[in-house]
């Protein structure tokens, strides 16, 4: 077993540490927020994540798991550090590595026989750049991880890859994950983590247009998927169209990929028509709206989801965010419920669905919370001014909600006429 230094606690850092501690290893994480450290420390956990409490619980309680603030002194013991620091975007879309290079410039907190893992998602070349300036041997080890599965995906994840001169060092640390590991070089591991995360944004751009396509030709596009899924070749994952892929790596991780290829002097038109077409969901969204309620000055329009997914509370680039922003612009009323999340800028968030379509002229579906396809369709059409529905996840069931009274807009397929 070995000892392991994370720096950052975040959603990567935290599910690095508290998994590596699961499986055995000696698990020290820092965090430069203080309040963050001291809540960890009592295992709370602000993020939603299946089974994350249980095995920070654990981890403290074997003493195999410690949160710490400050970088230097607790590390000084790690044979391993893994840096998990955030990488946003910066300035021209590419990668800002600000927070990278300040852990960095503590030039003496790595211990002198220690192994380097950058688990941040960095530019192809970073890792190597990095090796240059310190004396420790420097791994790229990307995560693949996705939220509301980190910790389900972090231990049995479908492969786990590891560049760089110490690979085989750091790819033990994960035996009894008993995934596939691929060793690359430190270059090759960082292009997989962004040619993973585009080719997944490409992929819903191209379905949200067919989605948009569909509506203009009279076809349904679940028909169209489920089909095309069937071919092995394109499989049936990432085939649900919505209001636009966001939370944060797809929009950040877009941008970086396309900012380092215009780096290295190379064209990547497709990338670029990925994320236009992913910026022009959420006002393809707004026109619906306003088709089917006419003006949206002074109307009430509820939101239901507000998180970029089902299964987490993280609003980050949330696409949900996005189309209420521009109805805001618009000078519509709005209010929001959303299962996870109690507070979000610009939107008044309420405790219910039934709530929040008192007088709403339309319920706009944003997230794929499963509860939303199995709401009291005939109450709330009672409750609302005009009962409509915007569907932007195909989540409500069609039969039920007409049958009810709605008039439902939904993804992909024919818009029925208006009122
Ligand atoms: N969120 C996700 O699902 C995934 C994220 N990634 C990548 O992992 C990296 C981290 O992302 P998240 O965990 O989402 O970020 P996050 O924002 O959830 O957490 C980052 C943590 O690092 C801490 N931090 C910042 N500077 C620090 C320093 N100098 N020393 C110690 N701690 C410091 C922050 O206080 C924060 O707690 C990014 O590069 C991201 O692209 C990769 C795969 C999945
Ligand atoms: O680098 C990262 O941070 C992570 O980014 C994504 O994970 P995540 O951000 O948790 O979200 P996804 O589950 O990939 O969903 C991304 C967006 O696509 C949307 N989506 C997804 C699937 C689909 O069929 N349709 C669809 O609209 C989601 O609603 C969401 O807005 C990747 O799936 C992870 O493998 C990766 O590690």
């Amino acid at each position: 077993m070995a000892r392991i230094g994370v720096i950052g606690a975040g959603y990567v850092g935290l599910t690095t540490a508290a998994c590596f501690a699961e499986l055995g290893h000696d698990v020290v994480c820092a965090d430069v927020d203080e309040t963050r450290v001291r809540a960890l420390n009592r295992a709370e956990i602000s993020a939603l994540e299946p089974g994350l409490t249980a095995l920070v619980q654990r981890g403290l309680a074997t003493g195999r798991l410690r949160f710490v603030r400050g970088n230097r002194e607790p590390l000084s013991g790690s044979e391993f550090v893994f840096l998990c620091v955030p990488t946003p975007t910066g300035e021209d879309g590419a990668a800002d590595l600000t927070q990278v290079r300040s852990v960095l410039r503590e030039a003496d907190l790595l211990p002198p026989d220690c192994v380097l893992v950058l688990k941040s998602t960095v530019p192809p070349g970073t890792a190597d750049a990095i090796a240059d300036s310190v004396d420790v041997p420097v791994v790229s080890n990307p995560e693949f991880l996705r939220e509301g599965h980190a910790v389900e995906d972090f231990l049995r994840p479908q492969r786990i890859v590891v560049g760089g001169p110490a690979a085989r060092q750091v790819s033990r640390l994960y035996r009894g994950t008993e995934a596939p590991v691929v060793v690359t070089s430190n270059v090759g591991a960082e292009l997989v983590k962004y040619a993973s995360n585009c080719f997944l944004a490409v992929k819903l751009s191209y379905v949200n247009s067919l989605a948009e396509l569909c509506e203009q030709v009279g076809a349904d596009i679940a028909e169209v998927t489920c089909a095309m899924g069937l071919d092995d070749r394109i499989g049936t994952a990432f085939l649900d169209p919505g209001p636009g892929w966001g939370g944060s790596c797809l929009p950040k991780d877009t941008r970086a990929l396309l900012a380092a290829a215009g780096a290295a002097q190379v064209d990547f038109p497709l990338l670029c028509a990925a994320i236009d077409t992913n910026e022009h969901q959420p006002r393809r969204v707004v026109a619906k709206v306003r088709d089917a309620v006419g003006s949206l000055e002074g109307t009430r329009i509820a939101l239901l989801g507000l998180a970029f997914k089902a299964g987490t509370n993280d609003l980050r680039d949330s696409p949900a965010l996005a189309v209420a922003g521009l109805l805001a612009a618009e000078g519509a009323d709005l209010v929001a419920y959303d299962p996870s999340v109690s507070d979000a800028p610009g939107v008044a968030v309420v405790d219910s669905v039934r709530e929040a379509a008192l007088g709403a002229r339309a319920l706009v579906v944003l997230t794929e919370w499963p509860e939303f396809a199995e709401l009291d369709w005939p109450a709330l059409v009672r409750r609302m001014a005009t009962p409509v529905i915007v569907d932007t996840r195909n989540l409500v069931p069609p039969e039920k909600a007409v049958e009810a009274g709605f008039r439902l807009v939904a993804t992909g397929r024919p818009v029925p006429p208006g009122p």
